[in-house]
């Protein structure tokens, strides 16, 4: 399995319309920039992701899950495993993930890319503090599992949180696994998993 960035539908950005978009008869402008886009981050978006992940982390528990060049490395190393949410062409929401290779999450996940693996550990799922309890997380994380069904050989998401959000990622599908082994300074983490279902059909009937 490789994941190679042609294969992303991501690669190419796609826009979503606005309320009204195409139905004015009178030639309409077009603005340079799309009301919302979803895409594979780059490296030239590690400064805005690091900006969102700072202010998320640092202020609440003092510890960044990556540090700006983690940031840089897996957005160089695996962009096809991330995904941004623009909106006027600022990054809104965005999630870093990478490969690996092992059933459970261990301490070596946190800054390794294992290429060509069944399963993708979602490092840092973060939205921007102005666009939060808006449904964006949410939404951003049931795209994201839609987007991995096309990565072809992908069958499972890991990830670890905090025990209050464990409700969040359960809502969104992921089962409990129970204390994960990794630890961060004085925290602990609820290692979550998520089972990437039905790819053939996905590949069929969704574009892949
Ligand atoms: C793998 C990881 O990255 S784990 C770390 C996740 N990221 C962070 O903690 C960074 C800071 N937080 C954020 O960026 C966001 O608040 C996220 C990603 C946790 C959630 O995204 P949002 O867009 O705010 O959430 P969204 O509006 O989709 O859903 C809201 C639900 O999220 C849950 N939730 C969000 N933040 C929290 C929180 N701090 N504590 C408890 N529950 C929370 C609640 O269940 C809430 O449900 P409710 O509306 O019934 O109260």
């Amino acid at each position: 399995m490789t994941h190679q960035v042609s294969r992303s539908p991501f690669s190419k950005p796609f826009h979503m319309k606005t309320l009204g978009e195409g139905v004015s008869s009178r030639p309409q402008r077009r603005h340079t920039l799309p009301a919302s886009e979803f895409r594979n981050l780059t490296p030239q978006d590690a400064i805005s992701v690091f900006e969102i992940e700072r202010e998320a982390f640092v202020s609440v528990s003092g510890e960044c899950p990556l540090t700006l060049d983690e940031v840089l490395n897996f957005l160089s190393q695996c962009p096809e495993l991330s995904l941004g949410w623009f909106e006027e062409g600022q990054l809104v929401a965005f999630i870093i993930g990478s490969g690996w290779g092992k059933e459970r999450l261990e301490q070596e996940a946190m800054t390794q890319h294992i290429p060509d693996t069944s399963a993708v550990h979602i490092h840092v799922l973060s939205v921007h503090r102005h666009a939060r309890q808006q449904g964006k997380g949410s939404i951003l994380l049931w795209r994201y599992l839609q987007y991995l069904r096309c990565v072809p050989g992908l069958r499972r998401a890991l990830l670890i949180c905090e025990d209050f959000l464990v409700p969040f990622y359960q809502k969104a599908g992921f089962k409990d696994k129970g204390q994960s082994a990794i630890s961060v300074a004085n925290l602990t983490f609820q290692e979550m998993e998520y089972h990437i279902g039905g790819a053939a059909y996905a590949r069929r009937n969704s574009g892949c």
